[in-house]
């Protein structure tokens, strides 16, 4: 069996070497990087301006576009329109700034990044009945608390995320300390964050999909609390009656999390500006966006519930900015609210029948569509041909429409003034209709990350050994597990040092080790701690002023006559640590109340009790 060696005055201070040697890499990497985006990121414009002069109208134009896919040709016209749309888009920033801050554009947020951590658990405690006659008794050290859970929680009733822009770190409480007498630490508190329905969690690094809210209530574990630490009554054998070891508390989940959310509506508006997609929204539901005769007017996504006729009512529309051409590429205000028509069971395709090319606007939004998003481009779409009221969109009425139908490849176009609001009840009625006939198609999305594992739930054999040959005699671990096991170590009990060395040694770790050269003395790091590996060592080392406290220690004047009394062994009164931040052994307090955990805490979701206390679940407004 191997033995590991703690060597406590290093702990902290690890290989500093080492470490100036990473960060000055990572240095030289991010100053490579900043030079490297520097040299290839250049503003939109300028890289037209490139394109243009190294086109031209040289022959070979044709040429280099078809070699390169993504140079861009220059084109006065579009230049120009962009151009417009910039000067517009800049106008509306303008009216923007004064704008009360408590109008609706201000409180919709629709993306949002949060930290989330989970409580530690309770460390465990070493103690020992004492009682009449019998100077150490059976060890009755409890068990940490289990650390508090971060969840999210559905709410219909919210449609923003704007609570999490409020605050960035959601931590929940930490477990407390197990005491002696067998007395558990009590739990910490689980936090719930309420969020809207159709709000997507990707982990922000990675953006892996971690998961989905859909329905009312519904809820996600997004940062399991630890363990509780085991206290020495959980370590009692038949060999060692006597065990003067326990747990640290499992360090609780931590993640940065990227939020998004996708409204949840069963028609999704669809349209150039200036279309009369808020005008239809305000003359058919509750809803009274704002409207106006200049593009880029809405700039949020709006919701309604369709109020006008029995057929239609309760139908919710969702109204979002309009597209433009480009808009798959970023052009616009439209593509950042593209997502929030993805769960719309049904497109309505507004098409502004006053505008100069009615089937080219219809055109040109469908194949912005395409390249956007297929999944999108397939959901079916209802048209309609709105501003029918005015006299010349009359007159060519009967030939819009059949170019419409042509140019959609199906019947469901529907001519309407949202103004004068004529047809549009029949509308909502047919669409309530059509929107309840569409098959469920959405596919629930695939998890590819489980932020609900601590980790200790990670699999026991995934580790990894990494040395560098100039630092020979040093060896690093990482892996989720053998890490969680070194923090939840209690380095100043020689028998918590020795059960880590088995656990080294039954992960594997300590056996490949030594198969890659591992020498008796070598450096091993893990996570924060330092060892000396030394396979053959039959006695961990025990620090010496660890030792030297614990001899300074007057157990008979700690506790009273009360022989009854339990005491702990010396010199950890109640049990007790090492806190490393000031590096003294640190005595457990008495908490107030207590709160029992069964010997074999298995994590249960369902008896999370969320504390729904003032700043700790928060409302959207
Ligand atoms: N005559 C007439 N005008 C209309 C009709 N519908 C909308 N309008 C006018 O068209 C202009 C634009 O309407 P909005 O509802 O703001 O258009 P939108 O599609 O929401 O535009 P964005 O929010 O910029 O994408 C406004 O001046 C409306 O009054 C209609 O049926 N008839
Ligand atoms: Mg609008």
């Amino acid at each position: 069996m191997s033995r590991i060696r703690s060597t406590f005055n290093t702990t902290t201070r690890h290989n500093r070497n080492a470490q100036q040697f990473r960060s000055g890499c990572l240095l030289l990497l991010l100053s490579m990087g900043a030079s490297m985006s520097a040299a290839f990121v250049l503003p939109h414009t300028q890289q037209q301006q490139q394109v243009r002069s190294t086109i031209g109208s040289n022959p070979i134009t044709t040429f280099a576009a078809s070699v390169e896919d993504k140079l861009e040709v220059f084109d006065a016209d579009k230049e120009e329109a962009i151009q417009q749309q910039k000067n517009l888009m800049k106008k509306r920033r303008e009216e923007q700034k004064y704008q009360p801050k408590d109008a609706q554009e201000w409180k919709f947020f629709d993306t949002a990044r949060v930290h989330v951590s989970g409580g530690d658990g309770g460390n465990g405690c070493v103690s020992f009945r004492r009682e009449k006659g019998e100077a150490m008794g059976g060890p009755n050290g409890g068990r940490g608390g289990r650390g508090g859970s971060v969840y999210l929680i559905c709410d219909k009733s919210i449609n923003t995320l704007a609570p999490l822009r409020y605050r960035v770190h959601v931590r929940a409480t930490k477990g407390r300390n197990g005491l002696g007498k067998g007395k558990d630490g009590q739990k910490g508190k689980d936090i719930a964050i309420k969020v809207p329905p159709g709000t997507v969690i990707r982990e922000l690094r990675t953006q892996k999909l971690a998961g989905e809210l859909k329905e009312d209530g519904e809820r996600f574990l997004v940062a399991r609390g630890g363990r509780g630490g085991r206290g020495n009554a959980a370590f009692m054998t038949q060999r060692n009656t006597a065990p003067k070891i326990a747990e640290r508390g499992e360090p609780g989940a931590k993640s940065w999390l990227s939020v998004e959310l996708r409204l949840v509506a069963d028609v999704g508006f669809l349209g150039k500006p200036n279309a009369g997609k808020s005008t239809l929204l305000a003359s058919s539901s509750n809803n009274k966006p704002k409207i106006a005769d200049y593009p880029f007017t809405t700039i949020v996504p709006n919701l309604g519930i369709c109020n006008i006729g029995e057929e239609g009512a309760g139908l919710v529309l969702c109204d979002i900015p309009g597209l433009i051409e480009g808009a798959a590429g970023g052009a616009g205000l439209g593509p950042a609210f593209l997502r929030h028509v993805q769960r719309c069971k049904v497109l309505l395709h507004v098409v502004d029948g006053s505008s100069e090319d009615p089937i080219g606007d219809f055109n040109t939004i469908n194949n912005e569509l395409k390249m956007y998003d297929e999944f999108l481009a397939q959901k079916p779409q209802v048209v309609v041909l709105n501003k029918i009221d005015l006299p010349d969109v009359q007159d060519k009425q009967e030939d819009l429409l059949e170019q419409l139908r042509e140019a959609a490849g199906h019947s469901r176009v529907l001519p309407i003034s949202a103004a004068t609001t004529e047809r549009v009840k029949e509308l909502m009625g047919r669409l309530k209709k059509f929107a309840e006939a569409q098959p469920v198609i959405d596919l629930p999305p695939i998890p590819e990350i489980d932020l609900g594992k601590a980790g200790l739930d990670f699999d026991s054999d995934d580790y990894e050994i990494l040395s560098d040959p100039s630092y020979p005699g040093q060896w690093r671990i990482s892996g989720e597990y053998i890490e969680q096991i070194a923090k939840m170590t209690h380095w100043e009990y020689p028998e918590a040092v020795a059960r880590f060395g088995r656990q080294l040694d039954a992960v594997g770790i300590a056996k490949e080790l030594q198969a890659r050269g591992a020498q008796d003395g070598d450096l091993v790091m893990v996570d924060e701690y330092d060892f000396e590996f030394n396979p053959n060592l039959t006695n961990p080392y025990i620090p010496q002023d660890l030792l030297d406290r614990e001899a300074m220690f007057d157990g008979s004047k700690s506790k009273g006559d009360d022989e009854d009394e339990a005491i702990a062994w010396r010199p950890y009164q109640q049990g007790g640590f090492l806190d490393e931040d000031v590096g003294e052994l640190v005595g457990f307090t008495e908490a107030e109340e207590w709160d029992m955990l069964d010997e074999d805490f298995e994590f249960d979701e369902d008896s999370a009790d969320f504390d729904f206390g003032e700043d700790e679940v928060w409302m959207s407004q």
